[in-house]
């Protein structure tokens, strides 16, 4: 039976998977791997861009360990990155900038960001990617989402930064946990905002022949 090797740490993408019935092995990271430089931001660059960029770069490094690997068989890889973001406030129509939102680094930055996000419209974008084998071209497919903050009181952020539940998440925030307690609305594709949209998986799924269980 074909399997797939998912190249991500991501505990909610492996679950996805899982629920999708999909026979995979995750793809360990290189530990020597500079993985902070591979998600730097550049200049200018706006949500989609980076996060497209971000995951053809994580892809090509999987590419890269499988295949120095002493054994190995060939099998499709996935990756994936997910990244909220914002119009910055120096937007304008002939300069659109975008404000990118990665994991937070502790909890004061936690709370910062989620302040930010309080009460307003924000963008998450995950991109998948799938490399079939060797010789074909990787294939991305890009999902976007608006997510809507309540006006949530500061002393609610600022117990929700307590649970910790924000770390290790874009923009500090789980909405499949409690961080759904201050949201109030969305447009767009759930599991695209919890890492890895399941419609977009399955197109990428029948694409490389992958069995999963629809
Ligand atoms: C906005 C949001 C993000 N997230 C998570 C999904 C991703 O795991 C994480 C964004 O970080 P990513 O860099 O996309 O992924 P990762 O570092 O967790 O895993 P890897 O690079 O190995 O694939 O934020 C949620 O779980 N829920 C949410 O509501």
């Amino acid at each position: 039976m074909s399997k797939l090797y998912l190249a991500s740490q991501s505990p909610r993408r492996a679950q996805i998977l899982t629920d999708l019935g999909v026979q995979f092995e995750i793809l360990q990271p290189d530990p020597n791997e500079d993985t902070e430089a591979l998600e730097e931001e550049q200049i200018g660059e706006l949500g989609i861009d980076y996060v497209k960029r971000v995951t053809l770069a994580k892809l090509d490094a999987a590419v890269r360990r499988l295949s120095q690997r002493v054994e190995f068989s060939w099998q499709p890889i996935l990756c994936a990155d997910t990244t909220v973001c914002m119009r910055d406030q120096q937007t304008s129509w002939l300069n659109i900038r975008d404000l990118i939102l990665g994991k937070p680094r502790d909890e004061h930055h936690a709370l910062e960001m989620l302040t930010l996000l309080n009460g307003k419209f924000h963008w998450v974008h995950t991109a998948i990617a799938l490399q079939k084998d060797p010789q074909s071209d990787p294939i991305v497919k890009i999902c976007s989402t608006q997510v809507h903050f309540a006006n949530n009181s500061p002393e609610r952020l600022a117990a929700y930064v307590k649970t910790k539940e924000p770390m290790g998440k874009a923009g500090g925030y789980g909405i499949q946990g409690l961080g759904s307690a201050l949201i109030d609305r969305i447009e767009g594709s759930y599991s695209g905002v919890m890492g890895l949209p399941i419609h977009e998986t399955t197109q990428l799924l029948d694409y490389a022949k992958i069995p999963f269980i629809l």
